[in-house]
């Protein structure tokens, strides 16, 4: 009789592993018996990307590859970083997003639903992996522009722990993907008898609050000091001031959008030759992100010398309504308040144009949801007005962007700084190529989740997001800043997570929210070794596999019962 043991986990069916490593994970015979070089295993999966049209059918090869063979998509993602994160992330994860029930084939990530509530722990209970390190949550109401999708909006918390495992080097088991099923708003959805959540309307804000306390709880009762990041909530104010002091956990609409646009920001004023003081924002969009980040710019400018009230005077937000007044006459949502304008005399400006042409903006931000918000006469004034304009279209996906790059170099002449949420090409202008900036969150919340991991915050303090940015800033090399680069490369990220995590970890010791004793008097060369040390790397894995097959073979027969752990967690 033979002994029983363990079935093997995704990572073991690798081409890359020796016979050796295939007869003790028993998967010896399971997988085709070659050996294969990194170099076959891409240029395989290369061919098979290439060989499908559509973004949507790629990133569906990709999630099929992520959990069958999971160290070779991050060997793949990290190896191509550039190509690969639009198909894993923004712009296509919007459209896995809207299809999600449709093309539904394997479990990906935890569902908990609204029913569930007074025994949330035990669902939870159930997530096989023992060492969870971090999760992304979502209710799925305002996935990226695309409106309240429910729980298809799954495909955000799977694509951004795909970044951080990518970016940050967190290990995939020590990641959890969770949505809730709240109910939702989406009618289309509620009747669509493919749709994988309940068929309830979205519960109350009430209801949610309640929810969430009981979740906050199980989460971080199995697994102690776990990372826990709100993503895409359609109002996620209240819950984010409900536990930012008392959970690791913060919210990246608001705050991670804050600190990478701020991180930006920073660049993108230096550049544009006109002083802190002077500088006049529209914001189009004054949700989550439109107000996260107008408050962190304000901190900035408060940092540069102005006191909090020059610094609030420097924004106009435009929202549904038009222009954020105090007398517009209707009651303002809370997060609004502190924007409002009061030197609007009596007049109300209804659209953004009018805002516009009222300002004579020196930035323009679009985090609207609207594409094309941004009209040619806008840009075109925008260049009039200012030498260097500042022009930041950041509603995801792709079709939500107030303009596009080629729309902003052309009626700017060439002038713009410019970011973008979701990627756009580069683009040939007067015999230069131009590459646009990326703006986007995954700069920063990789190395926020790692440094929080890494130094055991016990929570996120506003000082460890205002590191973020300005780490950020500092982590262009002197070849993008000459060639006037608001963000660094981004097959660079891995290494800008490193300078990100290292500034959070700085934070974090400072407020003295660390409880890792370990770095507490290491200098910043030994604490980057460290840093770097910890990070899971896809590179590596098959090499770090063989060893302990080796070590853990010898004492249990090469093909005996006891499995190696998998891995080292950070
Ligand atoms: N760095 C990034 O790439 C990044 C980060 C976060 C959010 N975003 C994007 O920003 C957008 C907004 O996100 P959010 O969390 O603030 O959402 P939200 O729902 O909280 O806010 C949206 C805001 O846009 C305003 N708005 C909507 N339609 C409008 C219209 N027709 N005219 C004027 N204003 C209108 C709303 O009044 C609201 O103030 C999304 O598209 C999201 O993908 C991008
Ligand atoms: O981080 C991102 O890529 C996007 C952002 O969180 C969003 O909601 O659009
Ligand atoms: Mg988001």
């Amino acid at each position: 009789m033979t002994a029983a043991h363990p079935p093997p986990a995704t990572g073991d069916y690798d081409t890359s592993h020796s016979t050796a490593v295939r007869r003790y994970n028993h998967t010896y015979g399971l997988v085709p018996p070659a050996v294969e070089s990194l170099e076959t295993q891409e240029a395989r999966c290369l061919k098979q990307i290439a060989r499908r049209e559509k973004p949507i059918d790629k990133y569906l090869y990709l999630s099929g590859l992520r959990n069958t063979n999971v160290h070779l998509f991050y060997r793949l993602v990290t190896r191509h970083l550039k190509d690969m994160a639009p198909l894993i992330y923004t712009p296509t994860v919007g459209e896995a997003c809207l299809e999600w029930s449709n093309n539904y084939v394997q479990p990906e990530g935890m569902y908990i639903s609204y029913a569930d509530r007074g025994h949330i722990a035990s669902v939870v209970q159930n997530w096989p992996e023992p060492n969870v390190q971090i999760t992304v949550v979502t209710d799925g109401s305002r996935i990226l522009g695309l409106g309240d999708l429910g729980i298809n909006g799954m495909g955000i918390p799977v694509g951004k722990l795909a970044l951080y495992v990518a970016c940050s080097g967190i290990r995939p088991e020590a990641t959890l993907p969770l949505t809730l099923d709240l109910g939702t708003g989406n009618k289309e959805y509620r009747e669509d008898p493919l749709y994988m959540g309940s068929r309830r309307d979205k519960v109350t804000a009430e209801e949610e609050a309640e929810f969430l306390d009981e979740l906050m709880v199980a989460l971080t009762e199995k697994w102690p000091g776990i990372v826990i990041q709100f993503e895409d909530f359609k109002n996620p104010f209240p819950a984010l001031e409900r536990y930012q002091g008392k959970y690791t956990c913060f919210n990246d609409d608001i705050q991670g959008t804050g600190a990478v646009i701020l991180g930006g920001i920073v660049s993108a004023v230096r550049q544009s030759g006109t002083a802190v003081k002077d500088q006049r924002a529209v914001f189009f969009g004054a949700g989550s992100a439109g107000v996260g980040v107008a408050k962190q710019i304000v901190e900035y400018f408060m940092r540069e010398g102005l006191t909090e009230d020059e610094a609030r005077k420097c924004f106009w937000l435009v929202d549904t309504k038009g222009l954020v007044t105090n007398d517009r006459g209707d009651k303002l949502a809370e997060h609004k308040v502190y924007f409002s304008r009061d030197d609007n005399e009596g007049k109300q400006y209804k659209t953004l144009e009018e805002v516009v042409d009222h300002v004579q903006p020196t930035i323009l931000m679009g985090l609207s949801t609207m594409g094309g918000a941004f009209t040619p006469d806008m840009l075109t004034k925008m260049a009039k007005w200012n030498d260097r304009p500042i022009i930041f279209p950041l509603s995801n996906p792709s079709s939500k962007s107030e303009c596009t790059f080629e729309d902003a170099i052309k009626y700017t002449n060439g002038k713009c700084l410019f970011a973008s949420g979701s990627p756009f090409d580069d683009l040939e202008y007067n015999g230069k190529i131009l590459t646009p900036g990326q703006g986007n969150n995954m700069y920063v919340f990789p190395g926020i989740g790692l440094g929080t991991i890494l130094s055991q915050a016990t929570t996120i303090t506003q000082t460890m997001i205002y590191a973020s940015a300005t780490s950020l800033s500092h982590s262009l090399l002197p070849n993008e800043t000459s060639q006037g680069w608001l963000y660094p490369e981004i097959g660079r990220i891995r290494d800008v997570s490193v300078v990100v995590a290292m500034g959070v970890i700085r934070a974090a010791q400072k407020a003295g929210v660390d409880r890792e004793q370990s770095i507490k008097g290491m200098g910043d060369e030994e604490l980057e070794k460290w840093v770097r040390a910890k990070m899971y790397d896809p590179m590596e894995e098959t090499e770090r596999v063989e060893k302990e097959v080796k070590t853990f073979g010898m004492s249990n027969g090469v093909n005996g019962t006891a499995k190696a752990g998998r891995g080292s967690h950070l």
